[in-house]
């Protein structure tokens, strides 16, 4: 579908403040700062055509969500803190409703049996390959393509639609495979990582493998027709052969509570695995020692350890009820509490970390969002601005904008004549980007919903866009609205290549197409990856 755009056709509208032409839309000055102070608080790889991989059933039962340390590694969809249920007494009883009730489970169990298959090609969303075996599906984990193994149920009975399983025995293995460097990997161990098993350029084969596959299914489109090269870029150059990247500067730990041992959950699991350390953990996250210590009382634990300063900062959840230890760690460290209605409060030091990135230095408070790889920010903001090419002048929108990263990139490049809106939700992320772009005349933030504020803004056109949604991605709404703004080009960030490929398909209904797309490998080892997609409206 093309667009239709008669405002682009008359040539460009008048600037902010500017008077419009007969026909045109005045456009207000909406990014200039606000009269009011800015709040403050206290201080401070090559694919190949798209293989037909049966797609992973929704959970329909609370069990079947995937547990936190899969949905964390990439950092976006999981919420920070789940305040602590009342007791069931005290817990208000819906009326039982027969179609309220979770199902039991129909049909006998079919866990823990084992099942020799010829694996299929890896499927989105679990570090998962595709197998079947008389008739079912299977998501195998631990698995490669081509493969044949011994795959040994962990999940499903006689009547479920698939099963999941674990490889156990493998009896070819794929060149990719490799001896997995993490003495806590593999099946039932820790669920932190899904790779531990495949090359690094075999997982980065993976991960184009489920971009191709996911752009061909949600938005049919070839890599070509997305403008992608087909490949994953590494990031953070090449290790000796055998060596694992420490990427992570941020680790979500659980504490086992029958040990007080600090470790991470099995995969679709709360169990604990222990572990004496995190191998793709960063330096400044090893040297704080949280494995060595005990943690009785204690739920969760973030440790944070911040890039280009030496803020480090745990952010402990105790249990409930439970006193918080006395936390002693081997080096300054800010130490952060969160209670159970989800509060922070101060222990020692700071409640914030400062990370140095893209040419600024940001406050990032609690445990805030910001991207894990130390190289992320920088690498997601030169691919943002190459794609746009912001212009001086323009007027630019950061949607989903955290603590201020592409809003303050933006910034730089359309100058003071240009103007810049970052919208976020998070109420503590919008006070830390008015913080770290208070210098910054020409940007301006606000704390809400991107689908409810962008239709109450006023605005009815920008040149550019950049958005960068959580998981579930912006959504049909959300597209709609953009695509009425008339941008002349606009960045995707997406962490989930279904929830990319399904906007981009909405975008396209609205006359919008991915002119370049890049995907990155930010989370080695995992089977998560980021991609920027670049969009200009189709022409007329
Ligand atoms: C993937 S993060 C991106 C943050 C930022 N662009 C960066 O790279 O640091 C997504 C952000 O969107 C925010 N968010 C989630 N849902 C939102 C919504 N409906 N409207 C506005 N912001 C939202 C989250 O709080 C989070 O800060």
């Amino acid at each position: 579908m093309t667009r239709n755009n008669p405002s682009r056709s008359a040539g460009k509208s008048g600037k902010s403040g500017k008077s419009a032409k007969p026909g045109q839309v005045a456009r207000p000055r909406w990014g200039a700062k606000p009269s009011r102070p800015a709040a403050t608080d206290r201080e401070g790889y090559t694919a190949q055509t798209a293989p037909v991989v049966p797609a992973e059933p929704k959970p329909r039962a609370a069990q079947d969500r995937p547990a936190r340390a899969e949905s964390a590694a990439s950092g976006k969809s999981a919420p920070r803190k789940q305040a602590v249920r009342p007791p069931k007494a005290l817990r208000t009883v819906k009326p039982a409703r027969a179609e309220r009730a979770p199902k039991a489970p129909s049909g006998d169990p079919l866990v823990g049996e084992r099942y020799e298959v010829e694996v299929g090609p890896v499927a989105h969303g679990g570090g998962h390959c595709v197998a079947r075996h008389e008739g079912r599906v299977l998501f195998v984990r631990h698995a490669l393509p081509g493969e044949r193994v011994i795959a040994r149920v962990t999940e499903g009975t006689t009547t479920s639609r698939f099963l999941r399983a674990d490889a156990v025995e493998i009896l070819d293995a794929a060149k990719e495979r490799i001896p997995a460097p993490c003495p806590f990997s593999g099946p039932g161990r820790c669920g932190g990582c899904d790779w531990q098993h495949v090359t690094p350029g075999g997982q980065r084969k993976l991960k184009a493998q489920v971009l191709t596959e996911q752009l061909a299914k949600l938005a049919h489109l070839t890599p070509e027709e997305a403008g992608w090269d087909g490949s994953v870029e590494p990031v953070g150059g090449k290790l000796p052969a055998g060596e694992v990247p420490a990427w992570r500067s941020r680790v979500q730990y659980a504490v086992d509570p029958a040990t007080g041992k600090a470790g991470l959950r099995r995969h679709r699991s709360h169990d604990v695995e222990p572990i004496d350390r995190c191998l793709i953990a960063a330096p400044g996250v090893a040297e704080l020692g949280i494995e060595a210590r005990d943690w009785s009382g204690v739920e969760s634990i973030e440790a944070i350890a911040a890039t280009g300063s030496s803020d480090r900062q745990v952010v402990l959840t105790p249990r409930a009820g439970a006193q918080l230890p006395l936390v002693e760690l081997d080096r300054p460290v800010s130490i952060t509490r969160i209670d159970d209605q989800g509060n922070v409060h101060r222990v020692h030091g700071r409640t914030f970390v400062r990370e140095r990135a893209a040419g600024r230095t940001w406050r990032v408070s609690n445990g805030g969002f910001w991207q894990i790889h130390p190289e992320a920010p920088d690498t997601l903001v030169e691919a943002v601005l190459g794609g746009l090419d912001p212009q001086w002048g323009e007027m630019a929108l950061d949607l989903y904008c955290g603590v201020g990263l592409f809003a303050g990139a933006l910034a730089d490049r359309v100058g003071e004549d240009g103007a810049v809106l970052g919208i976020e939700s998070s109420k503590q992320a919008v006070i830390d980007a008015r913080h770290n772009l208070a210098a910054v005349d020409n940007v301006r933030i606000e704390c809400d919903k991107v689908e409810s504020l962008l239709p109450r803004t006023g605005i009815t056109s920008t040149d550019l866009i950049v958005l960068d949604p959580p998981r579930a991605g912006a959504g049909r709404e959300t597209v709609a609205h953009l695509v009425g703004l008339e941008a002349r080009r606009i960045a995707y960030v997406a962490c989930d290549p279904a929830a990319l490929a399904r906007d981009l398909a909405f975008f396209r209904e609205g006359g919008y197409r991915p002119v370049s797309l890049r995907a990155f490998d930010l989370f080695p080892m995992t089977h998560h990856f980021e991609c920027v997609a670049i969009l200009e409206p189709v022409a007329e």
